[in-house]
């Protein structure tokens, strides 16, 4: 397929390349930059639709403002391909979510137009009034521009940001990138809000009216007529909540119209308000991109795909996801228990909730980018009686510990959490691993913690959760496919606090907590296959530990291997614990708990990503050697 012609875009490197375009260069240059966008994603796959949404306003930016001194932050950093594009890395573009190559999302270490990195949404007008606030202080004036899209307007983080925004008298412009959509559509009253705004020229006339009518009048009778103003407004427009909120509210604009787009901001930029605006921008999401503007997700996140026909490479049929297992398992208990309701935040579809809306619709929450919320709104639903599921991604669950802390495991209400990607997730890289709900939720009392080695370990655990009444229990499982096990109808309920041995041996014992239980049976027949005997063990349960089992392997085992794909002071922490208070490494055992070394884990192949965490099988016969003081025992690999 040969690549687009760009002859503008082939003349910018940076963004003060494009700063000389005329108008209608700055249009071609756009789009350009679109098909270059569409070539490159088409090879490495990504975030295209919000990408295709910003086109223009990128280029608008960037010929705007001077970035990188004007700061330009990107929210949840999805949409930042054509920025990235001009910004200096359009060489490396097509490297982008691949092991070496460009991160999926701003990030400072990428670039100096990169102030501040993203993935996990809802941090721009936080980041963004931290470095104004600290420009104030410097009596540095240069401009911070914050893009926020309508589905990341609706976490609670944004409001209490314009909240603390809108008191001061910082110079910030947000962009609210409207275009009606999250990765689903979008829920909630603010989406409801956005979508009853207007604009029109009349309305834009009577501002400038009624904001000359104030200036001529004494001080008292100004604050009225501004008043009058801000209400006009938000009789015409509904912009009311944002001036409430303190911001000077301009908008909506066509964000596919640098018509609109270059006049507006460079009115905002040269404007003498002092105090935050926030400027409504209008766009939609996948445009210029037929395939991407038809499809119902509108392309937010696809693999790679044919250009011409916008056809997604098929993967060969494989076994059914986790999410999928997970999805139909709690259907399963769903249709034998109407007490089960399913909350997911903003991703009904990548946690399989979009399977059990079509089933119970009436039991079924998406309730937006807003965790801490589901979190706490489940723990409600469990006081009158419900049995709430939240499936959220462990590590988006991270945005609402205290609310697990706080309203569920102190009042020990039962609330089920569904962690999704647990463990390392591939292009999305560390932003979104799931590395740390076991030691995060590990230290909390009254938690059951499981973790599914397998598919039909996953159906078990929810059947488990669903029976577990008077406390909160979490199971995580990761990204991607099963083995393809035969799965039972509906799972069956665990004993709590009971793991299961797989294979009986005398000299090492692993002990594995989640999926890395393949990598250990391996890594045993490899050991075997030397004349070292392994018992391969499956714990199930990090919280209640079984006690017996932990207690057996250390006095039976030389060695005790615990591996988990979570961080340090994980499972390992707490099998360690365990039989350190009750005496037994004192001079026993020889203790080695494998897990995520303590760094991040950039973006790569899930198996590479591994590789590098030192949790596959090899590493697991590395570690049982060297504990048996054999380390130069180095195994030839079998043929
Ligand atoms: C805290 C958090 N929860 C969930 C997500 C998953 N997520 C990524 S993009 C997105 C939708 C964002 O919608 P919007 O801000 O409107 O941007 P658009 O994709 O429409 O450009 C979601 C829910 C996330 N990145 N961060
Ligand atoms: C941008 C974002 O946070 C989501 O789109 C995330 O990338 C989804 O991850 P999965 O692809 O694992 O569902
Ligand atoms: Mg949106």
């Amino acid at each position: 397929m040969t690549r687009p012609a760009t002859p503008l875009l082939d003349r910018v490197t940076v963004p003060a390349d494009l700063r000389n375009f005329s108008a209608d260069q700055l249009k071609r240059l756009a789009e350009e930059l679109r098909a270059e966008t569409i070539d490159a994603v088409s090879g490495t796959g990504g975030h295209l639709g919000a990408s295709l949404g910003v086109v223009e306003l990128t280029v608008a930016i960037h010929a705007v403002f001077d970035t990188p001194k004007d700061r330009l932050i990107w929210d949840v950093g999805h949409q930042a391909y054509p920025h990235k594009i001009l910004t200096g890395r359009r060489d490396r573009i097509r490297t982008l979510r691949q092991g070496g190559g460009l991160s999926g999302f701003t990030r400072r270490s990428e670039s100096e137009y990169d102030p501040f990195g993203a993935a996990h949404s809802s941090t721009s007008i936080s980041a963004g009034l931290g470095m104004a606030v600290a420009r104030d202080l410097k009596g540095d004036d240069r401009n911070v521009i914050a893009v926020i899209g309508d589905g990341a307007m609706s976490a609670g983080m944004a409001y209490e940001a314009m909240n603390n925004a809108g008191a001061s008298k910082a110079n910030l412009i947000v962009v609210l990138n409207d275009n009606d959509m999250s990765i689903a559509p979008p829920v909630g009253a603010m989406s409801a809000y956005l979508s009853r705004l207007i604009s029109s020229r009349p309305f834009l006339n009577l501002r400038e009216l009624m904001a000359r009518v104030a200036r001529r009048f004494p001080a008292p009778l100004e604050r009225a007529a501004r008043r009058a103003d801000e209400y006009a407004r938000g009789l015409l427009t509904g912009g009311t909540l944002f001036e409430e909120l303190g911001f000077y509210y301009v908008g909506p604009v066509d964000g596919h119209s640098l018509d609109h787009l270059l006049p507006v901001l460079r009115n905002l930029r040269d404007t003498d308000h002092a105090g935050p605006i926030l400027l409504h921008v209008v766009t939609q999401k996948g445009k210029g991109y037929a395939p991407a503007e038809a499809s119902a997700d509108k392309y937010h996140g696809v693999v790679k795909f044919n250009v011409v026909t916008g056809e997604q490479a098929k993967a060969p049929p494989g076994p059914p996801s986790y999410t999928k297992v997970f999805a139909n398992a709690l259907i399963a208990e769903a249709e034998a228990d109407d007490r089960i309701v399913a909350i997911n935040a903003a991703m009904p579809s990548g946690t399989g909730m979009d399977a059990f809306a079509k089933k119970f619709p009436k039991r079924c929450f998406d309730v937006g980018i807003a965790e801490q919320h589901a979190v706490t709104f489940a723990a409600g639903m469990a006081t009158e009686g419900m049995k709430p599921f939240c499936a959220i991604y462990s590590t988006f669950l991270q945005r609402a510990y205290d609310q697990v802390m706080h309203d569920v495991a102190l009042q020990s209400l039962p609330v089920r959490l569904a962690m999704d990607r647990a463990g390392l997730v591939g292009a999305d890289g560390a932003t979104h691993a799931g590395a740390y709900d076991i030691a995060y939720l590990g230290c909390l009392p009254n938690m059951v913690l499981m973790a599914a080695s397998d598919e039909v370990e996953l159906a078990h655990m929810v059947a488990t959760a669903a029976a577990i009444d008077d406390r909160p229990s979490a199971f995580r499982y990761p990204r991607g496919e099963g083995l393809g096990l035969e799965l039972p109808k509906r799972g069956s309920v665990l004993e709590i606090g009971r793991g299961r041995v797989l294979r009986e041996g005398t000299s090492i014992a692993i002990l594995s907590y989640g999926a890395r239980l393949q990598e250990c049976i391996k890594a045993a027949d490899e050991l075997a296959a030397h004349g070292l005997s392994c018992t391969v063990a499956d714990a199930r349960f990090a919280k209640p530990l079984d006690a017996a089992l932990v207690e057996r392997l250390a006095r039976e085992h030389e060695v005790l291997i615990t591996i988990e794909e979570g961080s340090i002071l994980g499972f390992g922490g707490l099998v360690m614990h365990h039989l350190a208070t009750r005496g037994l490494l004192d001079g026993g055992v020889k203790i080695r708990p494998m897990c995520l070394p303590d760094r991040f884990i950039d973006h790569d192949a899930p198996r590479k990503q591994y590789d590098e965490a030192g949790l596959n099988a090899p590493q697991i016969v590395t570690t049982a050697l060297a504990a048996l003081g054999q380390a130069d025992k180095v195994l030839p690999a079998r043929a």
